[in-house]
């Protein structure tokens, strides 16, 4: 990490189609504690401002000159061109490669420590699918362009962090990707990435995969038979990993207070639960990359785009989240 104290954050400009630019010209307009950089189409970003009626000047990003804080109304860019013209809500493939693009830029300049985080504006996965079918989401995308082979996504707001076993996956296939290996390196990529935010022993609560956690193997075998294990195995060696305990009860403000960060084994395991409490409070943090990587707490919601009501709450969010991670601390 470069050791000057603004960090320089990254943000990429999602789907062109969806609220992404709309929130990137909203953030542009707040104090943040960080040189914000974004990887745009500059057309997009000014017709965006024009129509939210809001100012906003573009400057090239000069690598040479060091990291200057955040002017409200202005943003570094790294430009791109989309081909075709951007009709806000109305997906086009024919944007989707240079999209996929402004990811690749982000990845290359996060793994050369050239900025310090990556947050990236939320992406339609099905569209950048039809031009990379090997796209399932940004967690999947930017752990295979740095070689690591298990991240982990969390979700992190005021009352509580939620972590993935699996991300996103078919229901029908989770129950064969929760291995004993899979799962013991799910909970070692968390303790390795809390002990770097110097959250030493974090307290982190395992979910069971069935309901109330496979009721002694009436409802199922894999809570005792694969999860219990290496639970105890962590626990074994001194770590505070607990559970599995049954999912439907272990949000309950009494046991929010109880642990640090909580595993559940599927996407809509976990992420409910911490929406409920606070959507737009609340960022998507990448555990296990080489470089800090986070994202808003929602999807390109299209059918609001072209109304520019969107709530940029998330967004700014996410940046704070990643500016506090640069300067070594675990926002709590
Ligand atoms: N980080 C990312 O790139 C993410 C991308 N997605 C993608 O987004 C697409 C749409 O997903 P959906 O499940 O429909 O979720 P969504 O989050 O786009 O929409 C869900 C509901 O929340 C509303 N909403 C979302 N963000 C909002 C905001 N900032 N302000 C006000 N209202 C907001 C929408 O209008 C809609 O009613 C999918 O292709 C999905 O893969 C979904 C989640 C994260
Ligand atoms: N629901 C969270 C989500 O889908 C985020 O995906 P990613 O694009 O950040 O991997």
């Amino acid at each position: 990490m470069r050791t000057d104290k603004i960090p320089r954050i990254l943000v990429t400009m999602g789907e062109p189609a969806g609220i992404g630019p709309e929130l990137i010209v909203k953030i542009a307009q707040q104090q943040i504690a960080a040189q914000i950089i974004v990887v745009a189409d500059e057309k997009l970003l000014i017709s965006t401002a024009r129509a939210l009626n809001l100012d906003l000047t573009l400057q090239q990003i000069n690598w040479q000159q060091p990291a200057q804080v955040h002017r409200p109304g202005h943003l570094a860019i790294i430009p791109i061109e989309l081909p075709e013209k951007v009709e806000a809500g109305k997906l086009n493939k024919r944007n989707a490669t240079a999209t996929l693009q402004t990811l690749k830029i982000a990845s290359d300049l996060a793994l050369q420590s050239k900025v310090d985080a990556i947050v990236t504006a939320p992406v339609h996965k099905a569209n950048l699918n039809t031009v990379d079918p090997s796209f399932l989401g940004h967690t999947e995308y930017f752990a295979n362009l740095a070689g690591v082979n298990k991240v982990v996504m969390m979700l992190a707001g005021n009352e509580l962090r939620v972590t993935l076993a699996t991300t996103h996956l078919p229901l029908a296939k989770v129950p064969e990707a929760i291995t004993q290996a899979s799962l013991s390196e799910t909970i070692q990529v968390i303790l390795q990435a809390f002990d770097q935010f110097n959250l030493k022993q974090p307290k982190l609560a395992v979910c069971g995969l069935n309901p109330h956690a496979g009721e002694e193997g009436l409802l199922g075998h894999e809570d005792q038979q694969t999860i219990q294990p290496v639970i105890q195995r962590f626990a074994q060696q001194g770590h505070a990993v607990f559970g599995p305990f049954p999912a439907d009860t272990l949000f309950t403000p009494q046991k929010r207070k109880a642990y640090d960060v909580f595993l559940a084994m599927y996407h809509d395991q976990g992420l409910p639960v911490i929406k409920a409490f606070g959507f737009g409070e609340c960022a998507n943090i990448t555990l296990g990359l080489p470089y800090i990587r986070t994202s808003v707490d929602h999807g390109t919601a299209l059918e609001i785009a072209a109304d520019y009501c969107a709530s940029a709450d998330s967004l700014l969010y996410a940046i704070n989240y990643a500016g506090k991670l640069a300067t070594g601390v675990l926002p709590s």
